[in-house]
């Protein structure tokens, strides 16, 4: 069944948008595609499909080692083979980073858990737990995450990690930092440890829109197997999974995303106008892109994409999974530890 059956009244997506809503489909996450489907030219041996990553993340040094058929099979072109992977690549980045004040940002689904059918069941492992915490210990850490906030903090469990739910558009962040006149949506609060914080929720607006759609959309599809309605406080997603494997996302329209929200939490965090900043942001998902974007055009920081496939990605450092985001995140750690010594 497709998207169409599922929500097919042309009059519910005119409601949608009278309401100032956007619908973004989008595509399964990256552990979603079976590789070897995504290639279109027949069989591929196992070498090859690894070839084709290893051409994705190698620097144009090593770009002699690859003959043209594997290049040209691998549809490789040299704009894309600009992701090295932040593991081999640590300590250059992190020699560069001496003196500056890193700034970690973290995607969850993808990043920090691995994808799973059920969006209840995608837990954080321990080890990766405390890896976070490590990271936490040494340097500003923030969850940016599609989902609800609180579901975050449920998954996460760390106090001190800033938490930004429903795509950066409801953020806990310090009170400290804050300007008086910094706009309406901000909201004072108290956060897990009792200290004062604000919640900044540029969508609140919105709320009652997005309550009455999901309403709407959980009545409509509740006789069918295999949807999923999330609610994440300020947007919808729709899983299709055990449907079509899509996923839909319903968000407010209005100019905020991920990137904003990096922009936002550097700026409540004290470092607006900080020169010495780095924010480094790992994530994997089509939503980080805009956080990418942001570090791509402030011209410092590390963007690192997680994944396992080649990918169009504005990231300039990449990790395969999870896993490897753990092993990072703990050597960052120790790097700073070895810094004090
Ligand atoms: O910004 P993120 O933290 O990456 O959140 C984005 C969406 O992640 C979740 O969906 C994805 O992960 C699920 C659990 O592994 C998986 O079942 C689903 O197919 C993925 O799309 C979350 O459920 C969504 O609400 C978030 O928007």
């Amino acid at each position: 069944m497709g998207l169409r059956q599922l929500l097919p009244y042309q009059q519910n997506m005119e409601s949608i948008s009278k309401a100032g809503l956007d619908v973004i489909l989008r595509t399964p996450k990256t552990c979603d595609l079976p590789q070897i489907k995504e290639c279109d030219r027949g069989t591929i041996e196992p070498n090859i499909l690894d070839v084709n990553y290893s051409s994705w993340v190698v620097s144009f040094t090593s770009l002699k080692n690859f003959t043209q058929k594997h290049i040209d099979f691998c549809h490789c072109d040299i704009a894309q083979m600009k992701h090295p992977s932040a593991l081999s690549k640590f300590d250059r980045m992190m020699t560069a980073a001496k003196g500056r004040k890193i700034v970690v940002f973290l995607d969850y689904d993808g990043t920090l858990s691995p994808i799973v059918d059920d969006p209840d069941r995608a837990f954080m492992s321990d080890a990766m737990r405390s890896a976070v915490s490590e990271v936490a210990r040494y340097f500003p850490t923030a969850i940016i995450s599609g989902r609800c906030r609180d579901k975050v903090y449920e998954f996460v469990q760390l106090t001190d990690v800033y938490y930004a739910g429903s795509h950066g558009m409801d953020i806990m962040a310090p009170l400290r930092h804050l300007k008086n006149n910094d706009g309406k949506y901000q909201t004072r609060a108290v956060d897990k440890k009792g200290n004062e914080v604000v919640l900044f929720q540029p969508a609140q607006d919105f709320l009652p829109a997005i309550q009455e759609i999901l309403k709407v959309l959980e009545e409509k599809t509740k006789r069918i197997q295999g949807v999923v309605i999330e609610n994440n406080r300020f947007c919808i997603s729709v899983h299709f999974r055990r449907v079509c494997k899509e996923v839909m996302e319903i968000r407010p329209s209005i100019k905020w995303d991920k990137g904003y929200a990096l922009e936002y939490l550097l700026d409540t965090l004290g470092f607006g106008s900080s020169g010495d900043v780095l924010p480094l942001y790992i994530g994997d998902d089509r939503t980080d892109e805009d956080a990418f974007k942001v570090i791509e055009s402030r011209g410092e920081g590390y963007s690192i994409i997680v994944s396992s496939i080649p990918k169009d990605t504005r990231a300039s450092y990449s990790l395969r999974d999870p896993s490897e985001v753990k092993s990072f995140l703990l050597r960052l750690a120790r790097w700073k530890t070895k810094l004090f010594y």
